[in-house]
């Protein structure tokens, strides 16, 4: 088990902000935690990584409790660039990450050309614009190529050049079987990197309500429409018709599955399958439509 949590709670004095949040992931993922300002994003990735205390529940991570000190070797988490010092160069910080992870310092030079930051590697963190910072706090957690990274708001201030080398950076780290948990409220960039979201509100995860809500939609050409019709109502599966020879079809793979055999069985060929993705931000209209239309 890479995270698990259970029934965790938070409160700050007389306000419960984490209201039993329930989380297992088994196998690397990248998920997006996408929830309104307030919602106790923060908090969570906090709790998880035991830089806040709670009241209720527990957590495990790397199959050990969140508390374990061993999980400083293997867990990263980014924070906002309030962490960094404005008298250090960005050099400085890595080293010091470097001492504390038992990390052989040539890393540095690797890891800084890696994110992009070379040129002001040697600079005084003061003089970093919003996006270095964000640069220098990147090399920071991936100079030791974590299990599990955590990431708050990973993308505040990176210009577009930027944004994609990160997206190109999570990405090989995922498929080096890293697990990434990234909060953030950028959608496009979200759609980019994964289509497993956790949406977060007041205190709650949303997620199980994903499950009526279609990830993807596909069109599927077919030789006989007419016939694919019948059959389709017979089984009472439902679709959309979206050209003269084109079905549409919102559900989850597995459903797809039963769609695909069912035109099979009944000798209809498919000629053609596109897949459209719905993004995050459609997602995010449809559970938040309240807060959107107040
Ligand atoms: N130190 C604190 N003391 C009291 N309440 C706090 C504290 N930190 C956060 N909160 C409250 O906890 C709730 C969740 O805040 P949190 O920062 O986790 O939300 P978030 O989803 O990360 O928000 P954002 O998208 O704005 O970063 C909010 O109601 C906030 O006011």
């Amino acid at each position: 088990m890479i995270v698990e949590v259970n029934n965790l709670k938070k409160r700050y004095k007389k306000q419960l902000v984490l209201k039993g949040i329930n989380i297992k992931v088994d196998s690397p993922e990248i998920i997006a935690l996408v929830g309104p300002n307030g919602s106790g994003k923060t908090t969570l990735l906090n709790c998880m990584t035991n830089l806040l205390s709670f009241q209720e529940g527990d957590v495990k991570v790397l199959g050990k409790k969140h508390t374990d000190a061993n999980l400083f070797y293997d867990v990263s988490y980014l924070q906002d660039n309030r962490i960094l010092y404005g008298n250090l160069t960005g050099y400085d910080h890595l080293k010091f990450v470097c001492s504390v992870q038992k990390i052989a310092v040539s890393k540095i030079k690797e890891v800084a050309t890696r994110v992009g930051m070379e040129t002001y590697l040697r600079k005084r963190v003061r003089n970093y614009s919003l996006g270095m910072k964000q640069h220098l706090l990147l090399a920071m957690v991936i100079i030791n190529e974590p299990k599990l990274l955590l990431m708050d708001e990973p993308l505040n201030g990176l210009d577009p050049t930027s944004a994609l080398n990160m997206r190109k950076i999570l990405l090989e780290l995922y498929k080096d079987g890293t697990t990434i948990i990234v909060s953030s409220h950028n959608l496009d960039e979200i759609d980019r990197l994964t289509n497993t979201i956790y949406f977060m509100k007041d205190g709650a995860l949303l997620k199980e309500s994903l499950q009526d809500i279609a990830k993807k939609k596909y069109l599927i050409t077919v030789n006989d429409i007419e016939k694919a019709k019948k059959v389709l109502n017979d089984k009472d599966i439902s679709y959309s018709i979206t050209d003269q020879y084109q079905l549409g079809f919102e559900e989850t793979d597995t459903e797809l599955q039963c769609f695909i055999d069912c035109l099979n069985d009944n000798s209809i060929m498919i000629t053609d399958i596109e897949v459209q993705k719905v993004g995050a931000e459609k997602r995010y209209r449809e559970l938040f439509e309240e807060e959107l239309s107040s």
